[in-house]
């Protein structure tokens, strides 16, 4: 297998919306759970992703983890290694996207990486090198208040400053819309100033189509779905890869019981599961008990088993941004976010030997937890539930499944209905 692209996803949420993305421009594309077993079978396909949990570990490890993932990827013969990054940019100032794109950028010898967060279609755009989530500001928008990583700051060049020991500079929109060579001219530019990665302002989607043409040239780019998707369209138009329609193998059903479990807390998963509350059982977990020790797992299986003949249930961890600040307070922001991930996964791990084939969680590093416990190595990208959620079937596990990842801020308020729609 030769690839086209090769990318690294810093958390497993993340890694199917990029894949969703990349399947849906063309490219044929898997998700693998870490770098991937030499025994695992993959499919002939033009790009990887190699998920990671390092969007919230200490640095030093998601430098580590980040780097073997990219050798890996060289290894099968990507040029051009993108690493994916939330189209929120979470991270804190000290990393970790900063310190893994320094490091990628020494291994393959880059003069000048391409940063960019955008995702328009999800309402992610950059302007003078400010991120806007939708109408606002970052720092105006539901992400100040993020349980693990909170966003303070919308202008990128100074947040990637404070993670980078690259000087950072900007391509900005009026040099994107003059297209390819007037960004190309301004990297050199850059380059020639000794700077090293430059913010690069998007609004639709041709502006990722110029960001994408110019990113191929180069070894490495640093960005969400958004520049994604310039580099695919980028590969196809440039007949470097031969556009493929998306297999339908993927999304094939497989029936039995379905389960839905949230530890998001970001405002469009709490509007999700009012409107679950509608039409399935939901039950909300204990936080506080989690966090003193109740076996809160074995009394979400109690509640649930019962009823998963009847239909889907869903079970949430999620609270609204005062609770969760209470609850961080009186045990500590990781401490927490690691007890209900762990309960999240033990409810994961009972609710499958409890007959669940289908499985949609909501949260990045709430999937991260409960794909490990699964140890499910890998996925093939089904079809679009939501703009950057895909049906998936999990591949090198005993027996079919499909699972959705759902990153913390996507999808309509009927998105758990939308999904158990299409995974039959
Ligand atoms: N009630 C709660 N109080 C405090 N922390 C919580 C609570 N419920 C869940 N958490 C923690 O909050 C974090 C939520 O992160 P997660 O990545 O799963 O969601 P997200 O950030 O909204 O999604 P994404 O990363 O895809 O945008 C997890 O560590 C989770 O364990
Ligand atoms: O880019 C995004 O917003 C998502 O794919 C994600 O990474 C959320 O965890």
């Amino acid at each position: 297998m030769t690839l086209a692209l090769g990318c690294i996803a810093d958390d497993y949420t993340g890694a199917s919306d990029l894949a969703n993305t990349l399947t849906r421009a063309g490219l044929r594309t898997v998700q693998t759970i870490g770098i991937p077993a030499d025994d695992l079978a993959l499919p002939e396909v033009d790009a990887v992703v190699v998920s990671l949990k390092s969007r919230s570990i200490e640095a030093g490890l998601a430098v580590s983890r980040s780097r073997a993932a990219e050798k890996w990827l060289r290894g099968r013969g990507a040029s051009h290694v993108l690493f994916k990054i939330c189209s929120t940019f979470d991270s804190t100032d000290a990393g970790n996207i900063g310190p893994v794109m320094d490091a990628l950028r020494a291994d393959c010898g880059e003069a000048n990486v391409l940063v960019t967060p955008a995702f328009p279609e999800t309402g992610r755009t950059v302007y003078q090198g400010n991120l806007f989530v939708g109408a606002v500001p970052l720092n105006e928008s539901p992400l100040k208040d993020h349980p693990l990583n909170p966003m303070r700051d919308s202008n990128l060049v100074r947040v990637l400053a404070r993670q980078s020991k690259t000087q950072i500079g900007l391509v900005d929109l009026a040099t994107v819309t003059r297209g390819v060579e007037a960004v190309r001219e301004r990297l050199a530019e850059l380059a020639g100033e000794g700077i090293g990665a430059a913010i690069i302002d998007a609004v639709f989607d041709r502006d990722l189509e110029t960001i994408g043409r110019v990113a191929a040239e180069h070894r490495l780019s640093v960005g969400a779905s958004g520049i994604g998707l310039g580099l695919a369209r980028a590969l196809v138009s440039t007949g470097k890869v031969k556009s493929a329609v998306a297999s339908s193998e993927a999304g094939a059903a497989v029936g039995g019981p379905a389960a839905c479990l949230a530890g998001s807390c970001s405002q469009a998963t709490l509007k999700q599961i009012a409107s679950a509350e509608k039409i399935m059982p939901v039950l909300h977990l204990d936080p506080d008990r989690i966090l003193t020790g109740a076996d809160e797992a074995q009394r979400a299986l109690d509640w649930a088993r019962p009823r998963l003949a009847e239909g889907p249930v869903l079970i949430a961890s999620s609270s609204t941004p005062d609770q969760v600040a209470a609850l961080q307070a009186r045990h500590g922001r990781d401490a927490a976010g690691h007890a209900i991930e762990q309960t999240m996964a033990d409810i994961a791990e009972g609710l499958v030997k409890a007959g669940v084939r289908r499985l949609v969680v909501a949260g990045g590093e709430t999937s991260g937890a409960v794909v490990d416990r699964l140890r499910i190595p890998g996925f093939l990208v089904g079809v679009e539930i939501a703009a950057g959620v895909p049906v998936l079937r999990a591949v090198g596990v005993e027996g079919d499944m499909l699972l959705a990842l759902k990153s913390g801020n996507f999808g309509g308020p009927e998105f758990f209905s939308d999904a158990l729609g299409l995974m039959r």
